[in-house]
């Protein structure tokens, strides 16, 4: 296992104009569960496969316990992978699987048959060692195929790449919570890449976040969600993602714009639209963190001390704007007026943070 550092990392594909990952830099520390969660063409899997030895960085390194390996194949770098389907020799039986990657590299029986033990009874797949793969559900395949991985002992890291795709979807949740106990019992270095916020989110103990080629930010699943300090992880991460108001709109200096979660919100301050009341003026005026505006939809989620919560969808005179809190029964409707007040935001300027604001 390996301490990972991309150092000012860089790719371009050949005859490419530009390039599709510019001046990465990433510490990943040895047995951390990291995340690469982008959206589609955001550079995830140029990244993997530079992680992964299939490319070499066009400028710059990646490094193992400080060793330039940009140029090492993945076999020497000592990588695993997990793809999204499955990967196994059907013609052999998952103990045999299980065996192959030690095999090819010429370790003895007595490890051999020691690390099938261990990984066996890690992964909790004993009962199927003698089976072959089409015997196998999708989600025993993609085991096996996570316990191939793990096979060699000195593994540097393990590269997963949406591992949950092929599997059946009830199964989804517990190959991720597998993955999750295997890689903090064995303290494995995991690199997860995904589109999938709520898998990157679950499973790591840190995210990167990637956007156009480059990291916007790196953090526990709770900095990214507390704390987006670019623009873009407010909106990508969550559901929904941040608001955004000019900042003008709230009275906030020195910023340009506020983003804010929809669970930002004063508790209480929703009972009762304020249909017409003194202060909420029809163009959805904001100061201050008090937000005006007309209700579009609500959305009820579950209830908190007995009564209705959800997601409330506002019109203000600045753009659309989902907040989340109590929503009052039978009173709340369609095209009620309704005044919030924010509790915190955080102040962007040119996309990127510039403070937290506390209101209350
Ligand atoms: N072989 C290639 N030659 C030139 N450009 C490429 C090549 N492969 C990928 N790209 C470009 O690099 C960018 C990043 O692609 P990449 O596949 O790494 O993104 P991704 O985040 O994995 O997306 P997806 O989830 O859709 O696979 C895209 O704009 C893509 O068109």
């Amino acid at each position: 296992m390996a301490d990972i550092s991309l150092n000012d990392l860089s790719f371009r594909y050949p005859g490419a104009t530009d390039e599709t990952l510019a001046n990465l830099n990433l510490e990943i520390a040895n047995g951390e569960a990291h995340a690469l969660l982008g959206a589609s063409g955001a550079g995830k899997t140029t990244l993997l496969n530079i992680l992964s030895g299939l490319l070499v960085p066009t400028t710059g390194s990646l490094c193992f316990d400080g060793e330039d390996v940009s140029e090492l194949s993945g076999r020497r770098r000592n990588v695993a992978q997990v793809f999204q389907f499955p990967v196994l020799y059907e013609s052999l039986s998952v103990a045999e699987n299980l065996a192959f990657p030690l095999k090819t590299r010429k370790a003895d029986a007595t490890l051999i048959s020691q690390r099938i033990d261990y990984i066996c009874k890690e992964l909790e797949i004993d009962d199927i060692r003698a089976r072959k793969p089409a015997t196998l559900s999708l989600f025993q395949k993609q085991l096996v195929a996570v316990g191939k991985a793990l096979a060699w002992p000195d593994v540097s890291m393990v590269l997963l790449d949406e591992p949950l795709t092929a599997v059946e979807p009830r199964t989804k949740w517990r190959l991720r919570q597998t993955l999750r106990r295997v890689q903090a019992d064995l303290k494995v270095t995991m690199i997860y890449v995904t589109h999938d916020q709520t898998e990157a989110l679950t499973f790591a103990d840190r995210v990167s976040i990637l956007s156009a080629g480059g990291i916007v930010q790196t953090g526990t699943p709770q900095e990214l969600y507390s704390s987006p300090t670019h623009e873009f992880v407010g909106h990508f991460v969550g559901s929904p993602g941040m608001n955004f108001l000019p900042a003008e709109a709230l009275g906030i200096s020195g910023v340009e714009r506020a983003g804010f979660r929809p669970e930002w919100v004063a508790p209480g301050f929703l009972e009762g639209a304020e249909a017409d009341a003194p202060g909420a003026t029809s163009t959805g005026g904001v100061i201050a963190g008090a937000i005006t505006g007309r209700v579009l939809r609500t959305r009820i989620q579950g209830a908190q001390q007995g009564k209705p919560f959800g997601l409330i969808t506002l019109a203000t005179a600045h753009g659309e704007i989902a907040i989340q809190g109590e929503i009052p029964e039978s009173t709340l409707k369609a095209g009620d007026r309704l005044k919030v007040q924010l509790t915190r935001c955080v102040g962007y300027n040119g996309q990127r943070k510039v403070r937290d604001i506390e209101f209350l």
